[in-house]
């Protein structure tokens, strides 16, 4: 076990779906072990469950987690960052890391609420870190050590691949890769369907359209795969994939996937500008 590439302890504050899937992650790697994984929950429920899967340590004190903690992960959503990150700030010791996974909690607005003793930064992981194939990407703040910096490159590359990028890339990070699991998810679903509407049975739709994934994924993942070479094996030319492709573009599969994102984008823009409002004190 090369626990020494992840700092321990880390302390994961927010147990919900997003840090169960880098808690799996960080196990599965074999560079973290439960004992080093402290896991916050508001719910004791939710808390058994965390610890009776995993064997992590749960609390239901945020101030408490952080004590000692190598590196701290923020995991909860956007209404909650606030008042976390005001009963953190007392109990955090100079030279910690804080990491915010908030997708719309921009830097200014944590660094403001967080001692300037400690470094921050920002992840915008996606669920694909459960099973280390995750896209990080990541951004640090204006007061980030060289320490800081490494911990949480390591932790991230314990769930996949971590890439370093401004606060503005990683905003649209957040509309493609942060978003993109449920656009390919929705993608599968949409080939069933169409299965189906030809008298394919659900179950096989089912099977046919979550294989066919699956597998391109796994060419995908060849070492010099390309897209066009992929595609080239696929579409015999003036053949019957051909068609089908033709009629994708004709229909504007790439307008519409650029809608997607760019809304998705825009939105993570309104949600932190809101949130950016509403930290701003009164005179
Ligand atoms: N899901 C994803 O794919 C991605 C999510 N993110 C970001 O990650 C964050 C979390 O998202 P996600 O996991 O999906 O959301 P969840 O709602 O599943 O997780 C948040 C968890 O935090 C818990 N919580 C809230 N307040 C506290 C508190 N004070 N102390 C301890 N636990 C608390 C909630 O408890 P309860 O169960 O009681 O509500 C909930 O379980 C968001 O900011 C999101 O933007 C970023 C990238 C990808
Ligand atoms: O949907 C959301 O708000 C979060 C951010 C990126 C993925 N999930």
């Amino acid at each position: 076990m090369a626990s020494h590439l992840v700092p321990a302890p880390v302390a994961l504050l927010g147990g919900g779906k997003l840090a169960e899937g880098i808690i799996q992650g960080l196990l599965r790697s074999g560079h973290v072990r439960p004992s080093d994984l402290r896991v916050t929950v508001r719910r004791s429920e939710r808390g058994e469950e965390l610890r009776s899967r995993y064997g992590v340590h749960v609390l239901m004190d945020n101030p408490l987690a952080v004590r000692g903690a190598a590196l701290v992960l923020l995991v909860v959503r956007q209404a909650q960052m606030r008042e976390l990150m005001a009963l953190i700030a007392p109990a955090l010791e100079a030279g910690q890391t804080v990491v915010s996974l908030s997708a719309d909690v921009r830097l200014a607005q944590l660094e403001a609420a967080l001692p300037s003793s400690v470094s921050v930064l920002r992840a915008m992981p996606n669920t694909p870190v459960r099973v280390g194939a995750g896209v990080t990407p990541l951004t640090p703040g204006t007061r980030v050590t060289e320490t800081a910096r490494r911990t949480t490159e390591a932790l991230f590359a314990a769930t996949g691949r971590p890439l370093w990028m401004s606060e503005e890339a990683l905003t649209v990070c957040t509309g493609v890769s942060g978003t993109g699991p449920a656009y390919v998810f929705r993608f599968v679903e949409a080939l069933a369907q169409a299965a189906m509407a030809h008298g394919v049975d659900a179950a096989e739709a089912a099977a046919l359209a979550r294989g066919t994934l699956i597998g391109a994924a796994k060419l995908l993942a060849e070492p010099d795969a390309t897209t066009p070479r992929l595609i080239a094996e696929v579409a015999t030319p003036g053949g019957i994939t051909e068609a089908g492709l033709k009629t994708l573009e004709a229909q504007g599969l790439a307008r519409i996937v650029g809608e997607a994102v760019s809304v998705a984008i825009q939105r993570t823009r309104e949600r932190a500008d809101a949130s950016a409002a509403a930290y701003v004190t009164p005179k």
